[in-house]
């Protein structure tokens, strides 16, 4: 595919992702673009449809998995989460850096295509820290904190496996995070430097 590489952003639930994004992405209007994935979990609290998520249900959402229309998909603590072509077609066409939000095991699936993103991953300090900002966060039942604990663990074992990501930033503290982020994207995207360092 031509033009800017992707971005592809993984990393434990609660490890701040969505947080380093959504500045991302309102500090450098018109250089960056999300991806809306589709997912059957339930909209928390403020989450757009169309925006954050395209929600969905999981027959639905088989049927176009079938018709081929998703580049990957998985299965996260109970609910089905997917990107589209569309999904990454629509950024693409409006001249953005696609920037992707997707589990580990997207991360795998995606290295099969010939998307060719950079792979940043996002981790916090410790399994501690992440359990606090899950349970501050108030959006998840415990059954569901428990299994994404589960899921961090295996994230965090992985996220150093070697050539998986380009880059592993610890999101301790957010400013310094997101300089790093900054730092990163600059570096990799040298073609809109000049954008990024307005
Ligand atoms: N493989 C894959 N994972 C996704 C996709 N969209 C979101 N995810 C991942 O699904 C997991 C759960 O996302 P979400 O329910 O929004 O919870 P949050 O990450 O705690 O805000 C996170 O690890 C996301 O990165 C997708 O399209 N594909
Ligand atoms: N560096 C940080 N220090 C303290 N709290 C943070 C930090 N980064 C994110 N948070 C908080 O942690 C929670 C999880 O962050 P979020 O961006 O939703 O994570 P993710 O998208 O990776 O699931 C949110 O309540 C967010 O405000």
């Amino acid at each position: 595919m031509s033009g800017p590489r992707p971005v592809v952003i993984s990393g434990p639930s609660g490890a701040g992702k969505s947080t380093l994004l959504k500045k991302l992405l309102k500090d450098y209007k018109g250089v960056f673009g999300f991806s809306v994935s589709h997912t059957t979990r339930d909209p928390r609290p403020g989450e757009v449809d169309g925006k954050d998520y395209h929600f969905t249900n999981r027959k639905a959402m088989q049927e176009d998995i079938d018709k081929g229309e998703f580049i990957e998909t998985d299965e996260f603590s109970g609910n089905l989460y997917g990107t589209s072509k569309s999904a990454v077609q629509d950024v693409r066409a409006k001249g953005l850096i696609c920037i992707l939000d997707v589990d580990i095991a997207g991360v795998r699936h995606i290295k099969e295509t010939n998307l060719d993103p950079i792979y940043i991953s996002i981790q916090p300090p410790s399994i501690e820290v992440l359990e606090e900002r899950l349970r501050g966060r108030a959006t998840e039942t415990e059954e569901k904190i428990q299994s994404r604990l589960e899921e961090a663990r295996t994230d965090m074992e992985e996220c150093n496996e070697p050539g998986l990501f380009d880059i592993v930033i610890v999101n301790s503290d957010l400013d310094e995070a997101y300089e790093k982020l900054q730092s990163v994207l600059k570096e990799f995207e040298k073609n809109v430097i000049s954008v990024m360092s307005r």
